[in-house]
């Protein structure tokens, strides 16, 4: 399948465009400004893909862009990318020397998330403003140079924005990686990636009947009997009333031709719906 053009969470310089470049260094990119955005620009036609975070090591599911996946717009998951996430406190030049005495520090949720632990440790008193990405704050930081702010954001976003980074890998946990997934409006092969790919994944959206017990133990058999290696199992309010989840699954290979569909016919068969979200490589830098 041939990738012309690939949305992104921008602007320049978010790990999300770090995760494109690694993929995809020749392709051609557009920045946007939300998840939801990348995920509409596909459906639109404006991009070919997308590529949105999905999971960090540190905080967890990236909850908005596997909700949109399952409420709004069924893209589905052709490749996902892993790529380690260094976090750095970084100001505008002008505050390079006094920057403990900073007044707002500014990123993406999850990006804040990552760093509690520090941020807790050196300032408690000063308050955090969310933005739509890390590069998106390093922006914002660099275009008001006289307020006593500083983003948190990768080398990059420094770099780019023309910000000083004080404090380096200020993430609480040394183990720091973000999964990204590209979504396309089909079930398409990824091919024309630059990387060897580390191996293969099919996500699957479980729902289960109402009040049946043990029904998520012969779910979870039906995968175990047949040797089928789970890498996630996480679930999700399916928004409709308290105590309503859906399941998603991620099984360490690809579709084939008996253990996957089979082991999908017998969930049907215990009234479960399943749905495939992807079957694809994944790479891991
Ligand atoms: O803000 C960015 O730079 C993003 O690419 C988003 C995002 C995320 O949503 O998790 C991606 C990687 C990091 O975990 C922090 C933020």
């Amino acid at each position: 399948m041939d990738i012309k053009k690939i949305g992104y969470l921008g602007p320049r310089a978010t790990f999300t465009a770090q995760a494109v470049t690694t993929l995809f260094p020749e392709k051609e990119s557009k920045p946007l400004v939300t998840i939801p955005a990348c995920i509409d620009a596909v459906v639109n036609g404006e991009v070919d893909v997308a590529v949105v975070p999905i999971e960090n090591t540190i905080e967890g599911s990236v909850n908005l862009t596997i909700d949109y996946l399952i409420h709004e717009q069924p893209l589905k998951i052709i490749g996902e990318v892993i790529i380690p996430i260094s976090q750095h406190l970084m100001v505008h030049p002008y505050h390079s020397s006094n920057w403990k005495e900073i007044e707002g520090v500014y990123s993406h949720p999850h990006a804040i998330a990552q760093c509690h632990k520090f941020l807790y440790d050196e300032f408690q008193h000063t308050h955090f403003e969310y933005t739509t990405s890390t590069a998106a704050a390093a922006k914002y930081i660099s275009e008001n140079p006289h307020q006593k702010f500083a983003a948190i954001a990768n080398e990059l976003a420094a770099k780019e924005y023309g910000l000083s980074i004080v404090k380096r890998d200020i993430h609480d946990f040394e183990n720091n990686h973000t999964r990204f997934v590209v979504l396309h409006k089909n079930f398409v092969e990824l091919d024309h990636v630059v990387k060897e790919s580390s191996g293969n994944k099919t996500t699957l959206m479980i729902t289960l009947p109402s009040d049946r017990a043990g029904a998520l133990h012969q779910v979870l058999s039906a995968f175990a009997w047949r040797k089928l290696n789970l890498s996630k199992i996480e679930s999700r309010p399916m928004k409709t009333g308290l105590g309503n989840y859906f399941f998603l699954i991620d099984i360490e290979q690809r579709m084939d031709d008996v253990l996957i569909p089979s082991t999908i016919a017998e969930l049907e068969a215990l009234e479960c719906g399943v749905k495939v979200l992807g079957s694809y490589p994944y790479f891991r830098i």
